[in-house]
């Protein structure tokens, strides 16, 4: 694949405006010879946070793990700061200023919340907390500034409180708020999202759909998610798959107008309750 370009990194978040552009082209993806993603199209620009919707099996996950490098795709390309990445790899994502959480919370178990939290921003660095992990000798002073980062982004999430604990200890959306201050510790400029409002209540998801959009002032979002309500309310343009294909794209009220979404959804009796919502909701953007 091309040469990683420099990552902004290390520039203060705040006054970072974003630049990068995600656009994935022409994708196709079949798996044992069945299609779950022919042709499909998706750009997420610079400080977008761009949704990813359909109904159970339309392909979600498949294209948002292409974007991450655990899938590779049979057809199409994928540009990342108009370069044209070949066989992405998850473990280059960092280095490329792209993070990620996964559908869960992908926790270690034996490390404390901020250890683990930690380990999102070993590429800050210089020998950083894989040398930690390893053993290997590293500066004080590096593992000072990997502990203030990881301890900046807890205190973000609001979950300073819980630095000393291990993570089986704790709610699960406490875990999940973990898991997102990981993703953030590394300044990302493209943050990857895979569903993660699953098991949070109310209360908890709207304060996710603030954090989401405060966000996109430094960064990108790429959001999979099946509660209708945050993607309306938070993505700035959604793109919407069924049985692997783009049926729709668009701002939040074009997509919701689009008898075709609709119809995707209410043809599929699992997710009655995304389709329930999707017509109800106005996204509290024409409130
Ligand atoms: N590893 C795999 N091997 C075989 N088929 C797969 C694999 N992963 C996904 N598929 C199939 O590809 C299609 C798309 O699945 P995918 O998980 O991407 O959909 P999704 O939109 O994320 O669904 P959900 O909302 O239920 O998570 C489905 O038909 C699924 O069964």
């Amino acid at each position: 694949m091309a040469q990683p370009p420099p990552h902004s990194g290390s520039q203060p978040s705040q006054d970072r405006t974003p630049t990068a552009r995600l656009e994935m082209s022409g994708i196709s993806v079949a798996f044992g010879g069945v299609a779950a993603l022919t042709d499909v199209s998706l750009t997420v620009e610079p400080g977008q946070v761009h949704g990813l919707i359909g109904p159970n099996g339309a392909g979600k996950t498949t294209l948002f793990n292409v974007a991450c490098g655990l899938v590779r795709p049979s057809g199409g390309r994928i540009t990342w700061r108009d370069q044209e990445l070949r066989r992405l790899k998850p473990s280059q994502l960092s280095g490329l200023g792209i993070s990620r959480t996964l559908q869960g919370v992908g926790l270690f178990a034996g490390m404390t919340v901020l250890e683990n939290v930690m380990v999102g921003a070993h590429r800050h660095g210089r020998a950083g907390f894989l040398s930690a992990l390893l053993a290997l000798p590293t500066s004080d002073k590096d593992e000072r500034q990997l502990r203030e980062r990881a301890q900046k982004a807890l205190v973000e999430l609001g979950a300073e409180d819980y630095a000393g604990r291990y993570p089986g200890s704790l709610p699960y959306p406490v875990q999940k708020r973990v898991a997102l201050a990981r993703a953030l510790v590394s300044d990302p400029d493209l943050l990857l999202l895979d569903e993660p409002a699953s098991g949070l209540a109310e209360d908890e998801m709207h304060e996710l759909g603030e954090l989401i959009r405060s966000l996109s002032s430094r960064m990108s979002v790429l959001l999979v998610e099946h509660h209708m309500d945050l993607v309306m309310r938070v993505c700035d343009r959604i793109t919407v798959l069924d049985s692997g294909e783009q049926i729709a794209a668009g701002t939040p009220a074009e997509v919701q107008a689009d008898p075709k979404v609709t119809e995707a959804y209410l043809g599929d009796e699992v997710v009655e309750t995304d389709a329930a919502e999707l017509t109800r909701t106005d996204g509290g953007r024409n409130a």
